[in-house]
């Protein structure tokens, strides 16, 4: 089959008002188009409530938008049933929440190897891609354990274990490291970077400057639109050493502070 050309995801015009909110609320997504790359690393900032996760949800087909066309290599996610988008969901996306629930009668691994299984991946190829994605991660010893007995940084490893089971064309995050202490934080965002840069395409909501600053474009929402972007390019081969990471956070900040975020 041949690839599509052009970029992985395209969004045009979304438009969306939950209906639940009053009548008077404004749109949590007021006429959104985007456009995201093989490979690219993209953030999306903004102040609480401006649309971020209404945004990166339309962008997943994990929702729907009221109008608007989103395309994800291809296949237009806004044309498809809830059921279709599922299935495109657990076979082509991953997802990494910033609070990831597992079933607490599976151990970890068969929390990882479970949506391998259910895309008809067979079991023992399911189990050896669990280990490798654990081992990489530095989860691996732990593959027995019930996921009870793991601490924030780890079970958020195992959540990207499991996005990835299904080799995904695109991961989606909403606020990965929101939950953990810095140095579990730091471990993540290592590894999420790592995972970039082996050549998968991140999207990633985010608060945090330092998530943000190892991305490649930072979108700013407000008010359900994206106001703003800063292309701060692609990380040099090797990564910055802390002094040089810290000059490019102080300088997204900076830019951050102009755009009123
Ligand atoms: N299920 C819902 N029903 C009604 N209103 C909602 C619902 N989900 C979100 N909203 C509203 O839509 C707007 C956008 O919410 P969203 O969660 O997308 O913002 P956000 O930028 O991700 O916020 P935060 O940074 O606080 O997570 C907000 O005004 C929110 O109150």
């Amino acid at each position: 089959m041949t690839r599509p050309s052009g970029p992985l995801l395209t969004a045009r015009a979304l438009r969306k008002h939950y209906r639940s909110g009053s009548s008077a609320a404004s749109p949590a997504l007021d006429d959104v188009s985007l456009a995201i790359e093989r490979g690219e690393f993209v953030t999306i900032m903004g102040p609480s409530g401006c649309g971020k996760t209404t945004l990166l949800n339309c962008l997943s087909g994990l929702d729907a938008p009221d109008s608007g066309t989103v395309v994800l290599d291809g296949s237009a996610l806004t044309a498809l049933t809830e059921r279709e988008r599922s299935e495109i969901r657990l076979r082509r996306i991953g997802f990494v929440f910033q609070h990831p629930t597992f079933l607490p009668s599976l151990s970890l691994l068969d929390n990882i190897v479970l949506p391998g299984v259910l895309a008809a991946m067979p079991r023992r190829d399911a189990l050896a891609r669990a280990h490798r994605l654990a081992s990489v991660t530095g989860i691996d010893e732990l593959a027995d354990r019930s996921v009870s007995q793991l601490s924030g940084g780890q079970l958020q490893r195992a959540a990207i274990c499991r996005a990835l089971i299904n080799d995904p064309v695109i991961l989606f995050g909403d606020e990965p490291t929101g939950a953990l202490n810095q140095a579990a934080a730091a471990e993540v965002l290592a590894l999420l970077s790592e995972t970039h840069r082996a050549g998968a395409t991140l999207v990633l909501v985010t608060h945090d400057v330092r998530v943000a600053a190892r991305s490649e474009r930072v979108l700013v929402m407000r008010d359900g639109s994206v106001v703003s972007e800063q292309r701060l390019g692609a990380l040099p081969e090797g990564a910055l050493g802390p002094s040089e990471m810290n000059e490019r956070e102080e300088r997204l900040s900076g830019w951050l502070l102009g755009a009123g975020v």
